[in-house]
């Protein structure tokens, strides 16, 4: 396992091994039974090309009235906790004694892509973000604190989690592409990333 460090993010490359990986995603596939993925609003009108569901305390949520978190899934239903073997993950690579509270299920099918965005709903800063890549590979584009700049990219493929602490914990990213097709993880291909933050 080797950790790339660009701009101030741990980039862990094969973290997880393909039998974890395995886990990982039955745990979603659970997870997406009772709180479908949906493909969120933009404050602008325009729908999310990324499919979105939730899990823990808190689900992160978009629509005409802007982005927050909000404590049941668009449907209606609390959101699902956060299976152990994703939190056993946070565990590992933080150290920390303190949880995320929310765990966001991002699906990006093919054409499927996230734009440059700090994540900036959380109440305090100062708690890292971990994000975990499965299934086919997604380019990562990493750019500043502030909007703007020259921006530098990586390719996260299935099995690399990614650290946004300190003080790169408020710096831009996005998922410009990813190789649809690439791993076979899974089955329908696409890629999966789970987000987690302490919200509150
Ligand atoms: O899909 C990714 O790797 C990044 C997701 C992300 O930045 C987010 O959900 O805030
Ligand atoms: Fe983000």
């Amino acid at each position: 396992m080797t950790c790339l460090e660009i701009r101030g993010f741990q980039i862990w490359k094969d973290n997880l091994d393909v039998a974890e990986q395995k886990v990982l995603v039955a745990a979603v596939r659970r997870l997406v039974k009772v709180a479908p993925l949906r493909q969120p609003d933009t404050p602008y009108g325009r729908p999310m090309s990324v499919r979105m569901t939730s899990a823990g305390t808190f689900g992160w949520h978009s629509d005409r009235r802007g982005y927050r978190y909000t404590s049941r899934h668009p449907d209606g239903m609390e959101w699902p906790a956060i299976p152990q073997e994703i939190l056993a993950i946070w565990d590992r690579v933080t150290g920390l004694a303190r949880r995320p509270d929310c765990c966001l299920v991002n699906w990006y099918d093919e054409g499927a892509r996230m734009g440059l965005h700090q994540d900036r709903d959380e109440a305090d800063f100062t708690w890292p973000v971990v994000s975990i890549s499965l299934g086919d590979d997604g380019l990562f584009r990493i750019g500043n604190q502030t909007r703007g700049g020259t921006t530098e990219s990586v390719w996260l493929a299935s099995g690399d989690v990614v650290v946004m602490g300190g003080g790169a914990r408020l710096t831009y990213h996005g998922i410009d592409r990813i190789r649809f097709g690439s791993s076979r993880l899974l089955s329908q291909g696409g890629r999966l990333n789970l987000t987690l933050r302490v919200v509150t």
